[in-house]
């Protein structure tokens, strides 16, 4: 048995009891961390550092190895070949063959893939009574072909051990550079709560945080959990995808076939930029407006229903919890919009349309080309669009844990809540200046299709109008109202038990 603080005591000082152990108790620290056991018993000083096994020589081995040897364990690593891979590991660990490792250890870790378990079965007499500790990750394809974990398969390998679930979701990288980088949650399973405490307090000497969750059978759970990619991401990435795919094709049509076939004109060139820039836009701004529609549809179903106490269907929870990443997907395209804007000059097909209309200009002779409101709609656009992007930015920084965790509550949801709401006004601006007069002008409907930017204000001028509306004092009055606690139909009604047997029985409604 050892514990956390015994692995540390022994890491800072184990040369020490080394020597005490000769000169005799009276030397012993004066202060130990740990005399008395939880239980109040007297808890033995340990003599000498824990001993683990760890079968196995490969990526994950060797990491694991360090880090305990780190830790202040003392490592035996079977292997079926030591001469070979003893040089791989820190001298103070010992390698040997497989048959001599498990033999003094009683923690024994399993550094092997699944499909070589087998091959330790020759040496289930010396593991009986002792813990294994299963490391392993099964690939994306055996995940869905095996309903087994492959823990619980360990397990009915060796039905004398004791298996936990530990590890699996730390990399051997994360391993050895410490718990610095990544995640330092260590989730634990095992049907044995003595083991699994004793797993635990072996994260936790290095310097890891063990999860207890809970028996064996989750261990499927468990190693499912490093499958899983950014698992809150997905659905906000595939609308982000579907919106880019649907905008690019719209105004591929729009701006490269409709001329191709009507005028004969290759305007293939811009695929790369000019239809990525009117794309990218038009993406990041339904998904900021996407991010505040649900707060608005969430404040019509209070009013309609009269209460806060009912829950939201299904639906709407789901897309209130995934605000923050379709926000974030927002602001990374109105970033990317903002880059490509800026090399929209830069290109060459800018410079020569440049020339091209000074040459045009020289030969009708016409000498001073100014367009008084021209000038002014895009000075104000741009502006407008470099504001909206600025308070996105905000959001972005502030959706950071470590700043997040400096504000407070009001504060946060002042940033997320008005200040994100001025963006979507701000980007709304920057898009009608844009537009200006286009929509209602025959020549930019190419193919009956209107103009990419009309799309997109739909959603974002329903959120904004719906806004305004709970601002009106009768309809903002009520939901304030109904957020602090007053419903419709005010009287609260108690039923008592035996009332409600008899209206279930009397009315069939
Ligand atoms: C770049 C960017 C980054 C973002 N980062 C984050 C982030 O880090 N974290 C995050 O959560 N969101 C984030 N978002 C999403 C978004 O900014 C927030 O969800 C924001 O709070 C939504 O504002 P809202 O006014 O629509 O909704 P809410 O702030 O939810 O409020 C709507 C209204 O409903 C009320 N209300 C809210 N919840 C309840 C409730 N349970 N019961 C009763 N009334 C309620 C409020 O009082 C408010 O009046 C981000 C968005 C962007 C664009
Ligand atoms: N690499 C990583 O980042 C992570 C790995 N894991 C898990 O750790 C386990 C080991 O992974 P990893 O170290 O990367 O794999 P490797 O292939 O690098 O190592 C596997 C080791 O298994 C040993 N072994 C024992 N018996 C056999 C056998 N019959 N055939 C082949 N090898 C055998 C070998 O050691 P020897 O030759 O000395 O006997 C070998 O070094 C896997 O279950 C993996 O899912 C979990 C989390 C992260
Ligand atoms: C630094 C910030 C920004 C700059 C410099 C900028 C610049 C531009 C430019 C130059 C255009 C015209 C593109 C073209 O000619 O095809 C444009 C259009 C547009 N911008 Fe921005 N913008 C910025 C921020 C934003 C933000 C934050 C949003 C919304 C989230 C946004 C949404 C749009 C939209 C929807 C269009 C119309 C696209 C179309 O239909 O063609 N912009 N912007
Ligand atoms: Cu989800
Ligand atoms: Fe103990």
């Amino acid at each position: 048995m050892m514990h956390a603080s015994d692995a540390s005591v022994s890491q800072m000082s184990h040369q020490p009891i080394v020597a005490t152990k000769m000169s005799g108790e009276m030397d012993k620290p004066l202060i130990s961390r740990r005399l008395v056991d939880s239980d109040g018993s007297l808890a033995e000083v340990p003599s000498e550092a824990p001993k683990v096994g760890v079968l196995g020589s490969g990526d994950f081995a060797r990491s694991l190895v360090t880090r305990l040897v780190g830790s202040g364990f003392s490592v035996v690593v079977g292997s079926r070949n030591p001469k070979r891979t003893a040089g791989l590991f820190p001298s103070a660990a010992q390698v040997t063959f497989q048959a001599d490792a498990v033999d003094s250890p009683d923690v024994i870790f399993v550094a092997m893939f699944r499909e070589h378990y087998s091959s330790l079965c020759g040496l289930s007499d010396q593991l009986a009574g002792k813990i294994l500790v299963d490391v392993s990750n099964p690939t994306e394809q055996e995940h869905l072909r095996q309903l087994e974990s492959n823990a619980e398969y360990l397990a009915s390998l060796f039905p004398t051990c004791t298996v936990v679930k530990a590890f699996n979701v730390i990399s051997a990288w994360t391993l050895q550079s410490g718990p610095r980088d990544g995640n330092r949650q260590v989730p634990i399973c095992s049907n044995q709560p003595e083991a699994k405490r004793v797993v635990s307090e072996m994260v936790q000497a290095m310097g890891f945080t063990p999860v207890d969750m809970g028996a064996l059978a989750s261990a499927r759970e468990v190693e499912a959990m490093p499958l899983r990619l950014l698992p809150g991401w997905k659905v906000p990435g595939l609308l982000a995808l579907g919106l880019f795919i649907f905008f690019y094709i719209y105004n591929f049509v729009r701006d490269v076939v409709q001329p191709y076939v009507r005028e004969g004109k290759s305007k293939f060139y811009k695929l790369p930029v000019s239809v990525v820039n009117t794309t990218l836009p038009c993406v990041a701004y339904v998904l900021l407006s996407l991010v505040y529609l649900p707060g608005v549809l969430a404040a019509a179903l209070q009013l309609h229903r009269g209460t806060k106490y009912r829950r939201f269907p299904d639906w709407l929870g789901h897309w209130l919890q995934h605000r923050k990443q379709i926000g974030l997907l927002s602001f990374f395209c109105a970033a990317l919009h903002a880059l490509y804007s800026f090399c929209l000059p830069l290109g060459r097909v800018n410079r020569y349309e440049v020339v091209n209309l000074a040459l045009k200009q020289v030969l009708t002779n016409k000498s001073h080309l100014w367009i008084e409101e021209e000038v002014w709609r895009m000075e104000i656009y741009l502006s407008l669009g470099v504001l909206a992007l600025g308070m996105l930015s905000l959001l972005a920084v502030t959706s950071l844990p470590s700043i997040a965790n400096s504000l407070n509550w009001r504060e946060f949801s002042f940033i997320q809540s008005t200040l994100g709401f001025v963006a979507l006004v701000l980007s709304t601006l920057h898009t009608l200046t844009y537009g200006w007069t286009r929509a209602f002008e025959d020549r930019h409907y190419r193919f009956y299709l209107p103009p990419t930017f009309t799309l997109t204000l739909l959603v974002p001028c329903v959120v904004i109008l719906a806004k305004a509306l709970f601002l009106l004092p009768c309809l903002g009055g009520r939901l304030a109202r109904i957020r602090r606690g007053w419903e419709k139909d005010a009287a609260v009604k108690f039923a008592l038990p035996m009332d409600h047997a008899l209206a279930q029985k009397t009315s069939h409604v």
